[in-house]
């Protein structure tokens, strides 16, 4: 290993983590969802949280978020307490995460443009109308789409386009960390694959730390540095994905070892894996 590696891996076990949970309980009536549960993401990473249906990784993202109080635990994001009352620590979190919702979650009635400047303008009133538009336009081409697609309503766009809008729209304020919520359900493969390379492509250009919720284990396989296993309650594993196929869990076995789970490891490994088109929606 070079000297240079080694300085860069010491350099990361120092900086601060981009999300650091720990003894997280989220319940529902009788319903326990998580469970003393701790996660660790280190900046600059991207994270595919993984499990079954119903082991809580939407309910874990929107407590990271702040959007759900869970009943303990504690959640920082970029040092800052994440479930702090305080207003300003409030807004530090908002300002610091972007989210794509699934299906973008892009108000209706609003264009693509209209939708991106949202947050520019609620949290930015001050800034001129121009600037708005300006900085709008430039996370609507960062996405990927056409200039034309910024006059447009979400009803006149691909799936696969409104998740590129949703981007932006999450990318408008310059976040560190970005949050997925299954970017790639509903795309076609090749819509997936080229989806998979924008998120890889914008976390090495704006050095993003990425938190992505995901069942498609070519997602996993072609951008993740980690991978994170719900089960039981709590993070199983969170480690590079050669380590969690090895983990010894009945799910884990089943997941990635299952028929789908070998094609997507073959894919990866081949040698033309994912090389189709790089095309626009
Ligand atoms: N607002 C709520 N009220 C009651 N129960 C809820 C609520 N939100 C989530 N749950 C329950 O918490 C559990 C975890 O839900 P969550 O949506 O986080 O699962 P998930 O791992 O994201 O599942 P999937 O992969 O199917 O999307 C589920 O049993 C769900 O029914």
């Amino acid at each position: 290993m070079s000297a240079v590696v080694v300085h860069a891996m010491a350099h990361q076990e120092e900086l601060p983590l981009a999300i650091r949970v720990r003894g997280l309980t989220n319940t529902f009536g009788d319903q326990v969802v998580h469970e003393s549960l701790d996660m660790d993401v280190r900046p600059g990473e991207i994270v595919g949280v993984v499990g079954g249906s119903g082991t809580g990784k939407s309910v874990l993202m929107r407590a990271i978020l702040n959007l759900r109080r869970p009943q303990a635990g504690v959640i920082e994001v970029l040092g800052v307490n994440a479930l702090s009352e305080d207003k300003d620590a409030r807004l530090a979190v908002e300002r610091n995460t972007g989210v794509l919702y699934q299906n973008g979650a892009l108000f209706s009635s609003l264009t693509v443009m209209e939708n991106v400047s949202v947050p520019l303008k609620e949290h930015y009133p001050e800034l001129p109308l121009d600037i708005v538009h300006d900085l709008a336009m430039l996370k609507i081409r960062l996405s990927g789409l056409a200039d034309t697609a910024a006059a447009k309503y979400p009803s006149q766009l691909s799936g696969g386009m409104r998740k590129r809008a949703g981007i932006a729209r999450a990318l408008a304020l310059d976040p560190a960390l970005l949050f997925l919520d299954e970017p790639t359900a509903g795309l076609d493969p090749i819509g997936a694959a080229a989806f998979d390379e924008l998120i890889r492509t914008l976390q090495q250009a704006l050095g993003l730390t990425v938190f992505l919720i995901t069942h498609d284990l070519d997602t996993l396989y072609t951008i993740c540095d980690r991978v994170a296993v719900l089960a039981d309650r709590r993070v199983l594993i969170n480690a590079p994905l050669a380590e969690v196929e090895t983990f010894d869990h009945p799910w884990v076995q089943e997941y990635f070892h299952g028929p789908r789970g070998r094609a997507a490891q073959s894919a990866q490994q081949s040698p033309n894996a994912h090389a189709g088109p790089g095309e626009k929606e």
